[in-house]
């Protein structure tokens, strides 16, 4: 894998685990986590104030910035949940190795009760928001791995083995 590129970028609906499973392949491989969401935090602080006060075409728009720079970075990458809407990263992933992460409406429910995430209010309009995008996500996953049941040292263990299989090539 060049050292400019990275090793995967996760992307995947809200709730899937891409920042805590991101965290633990990033480990296991010996490579540096990046989640672009951590990054617009750390420079424009949380997100829903963002949402709140400037709106979602904005945090696109800063999201979109984030996203193209770890794009060019070697490190493992979790993208937030809704940063392939935009067209110029849809075209950036097509070349990248891409693992969607996915989780029912059942097992998500747990994970986002009391959520934070602005466009996540619940199950349903989780569901509504996941239905659309759908189509995006499995267009550009090289693979999709399931995180409603497996604990989450499986999966990563199980994503490691993958990319290993998969660049080994
Ligand atoms: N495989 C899993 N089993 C149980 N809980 C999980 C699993 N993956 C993620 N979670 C939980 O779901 C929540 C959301 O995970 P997070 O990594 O923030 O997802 P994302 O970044 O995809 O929105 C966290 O509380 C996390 O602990
Ligand atoms: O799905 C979305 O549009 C969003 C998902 C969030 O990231 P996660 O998918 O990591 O929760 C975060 O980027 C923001 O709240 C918007
Ligand atoms: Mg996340």
């Amino acid at each position: 894998m060049p050292d400019d590129l990275p090793v995967v970028v996760l992307i995947g609906a809200p709730g899937a685990g891409k920042t805590r499973l991101g965290k633990r392949i990033a480990r296991l491989l010996d490579v540096p986590f990046i989640d672009t969401d951590k990054r617009i935090v750390a420079e424009h602080g949380p997100i829903a104030q963002i949402f709140e006060e400037h709106g979602e075409p904005r945090f696109r728009q800063i999201e979109r910035e984030h996203v193209a720079r770890a794009l060019g970075e070697h490190a493992v990458v979790a993208l937030g949940g809704g940063a392939v809407l935009d067209e110029d990263t849809q075209r950036d992933l097509a070349d990248r190795l891409v693992v969607q992460l996915s989780v029912s409406a059942e097992a998500v429910a747990k994970r986002i009760s009391g959520d934070r995430r602005p466009l996540v209010t619940g199950v349903d309009a989780w569901s509504a928001l996941v239905a659309t995008r759908r189509p995006v996500y499995d267009r550009l996953a090289d693979r999709t791995f399931d995180t409603s049941s497996l604990p989450l040292d499986r999966i990563a263990a199980d994503v490691v083995s993958w990319i290993q299989e998969t660049t080994n090539d």
